[in-house]
């Protein structure tokens, strides 16, 4: 069984190691500054990192460094390193830095957190930043995580430090903001809450129940957010000074809010997931590619040609009858099963 070495055993790492042992895998832990159930507890980093297969290191980004330092002596070739901090440049320095060439690393960010597993909110994301260093790790860790029952999306660490300070820091930024301006509000919520508010408040609960370690790491170990918080208080700033100007008073259009058409948030977000899906597609189709090679040997060995007319026939009748179970457009999933199918009796032919 697959042994995955945890290395802190803060919250995230609790709620992540509770993860790993869901999905079946074998859990060790070390953390010298709290308690580690025994069960799952090593006592030292070189006891925890003997033998596994896995090394996730789940310390906070300023301690990445040290932590790296500590496993180095013990981790061996054969066994991969990664991290889960919620930046990516400087724990990627720290796997480099320390790891180097000898021992394969890979930098990670679960774009979940203690609370999103608590209310098994899915799907659960993770960003993989793959490495020229170690090419394979990156394969490797997407097969953990898949194994986890995560949705990959790989990013360089510079685009996923920028992404981030763009979106997860500056939310958290604006939610301390409005926490700070208005004490009441987060203790003693008004009896209705308009929709508008509804995703701010639960950033709010996020930046109150992570006790401000997540938003100090967010904004501190992310070298691209102290540009963007200034960006967002010039933009308050000048948006402040329209609404009390006198310009508004003769030329109100002068507030309107610029369409974001395909800038949209929304819209990228849905294209990231979609580009992630069809990744996945294009792997069960590999699969599917390679039991249809499978089937063409067979029927080679049985003296069939590659076209099965009655076979196709009922396998695009049934997948009709599944198209209108999903609420697709059955005529349209025929199209799609047909190319399949041309797909399917060309791998056919090259195997002949
Ligand atoms: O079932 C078979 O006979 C196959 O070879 C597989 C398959 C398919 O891809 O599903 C491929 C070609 C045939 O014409 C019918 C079906």
């Amino acid at each position: 069984m697959t042994l995955v070495a945890l290395l802190g055993y803060g919250r995230f790492g609790r709620a992540f190691g509770d993860l790993v042992t869901e999905a079946g895998f074998h859990l060790r832990a070390y953390d010298p500054y709290t308690e580690v159930p025994e069960a799952v507890r090593a006592n030292s980093v070189a006891e925890l990192v003997a033998g596994a297969d896995l090394v996730v290191v789940a310390v906070p980004v300023p301690a990445m460094t040290a932590a790296v330092a500590e496993i180095a002596p013990h981790v061996t070739p054969d066994q991969l390193v990664l991290d889960v901090g919620s930046v990516k440049v400087r724990p990627v320095a720290a796997l480099e830095g320390g790891l180097g060439a000898r021992i394969p690393w890979v930098g990670t960010h679960p774009l979940f957190g203690p609370l999103s597993l608590t209310l098994a909110e899915r799907p659960l994301r993770v960003v993989i930043c793959p490495n020229e260093v170690h090419p394979e790790a990156a394969r490797r860790a997407r097969y953990f995580y898949e194994s986890l029952g995560c949705v990959i999306i790989e990013q360089s660490a510079e685009d996923h430090d920028r992404a981030m300070a763009r979106t997860h820091a500056l939310a958290f930024f604006i939610a301390k903001g409005v926490i700070d301006a208005d004490k009441a509000l987060a203790d003693d919520p008004p009896p209705f809450v308009p929709p508008s508010f509804q995703g701010l408040a639960r950033t709010m609960q996020s930046v109150r129940a992570d006790a401000g370690h997540l938003y100090r790491a967010l904004h501190q170990d992310n070298p691209f957010a102290a540009d963007v918080r200034q960006a967002l208080i010039e933009a308050l700033v000048h948006a402040d000074r329209k609404l009390t100007s006198a310009e508004v008073a003769t030329a109100p259009e002068s507030l309107a809010i610029p369409d974001l058409g395909t800038r949209s948030p929304e819209l990228h977000e849905a294209r990231a997931h979609i580009d992630s899906l069809d990744r996945d597609l294009l792997v069960l189709l590999r699969r599917r590619a390679d039991l249809a090679a499978r089937a063409g040997r067979a029927k080679r060995a049985l003296g069939h040609g590659v076209l099965d007319a009655s076979r196709e026939a009922e396998l695009l009748n049934q997948r009709r009858r599944w198209a209108e179970e999903q609420g697709l457009d059955p005529a349209a999933v025929d199209d799609v099963f047909q190319a399949i199918l041309r797909l399917s009796r060309s791998v056919q032919r090259q195997g002949d």
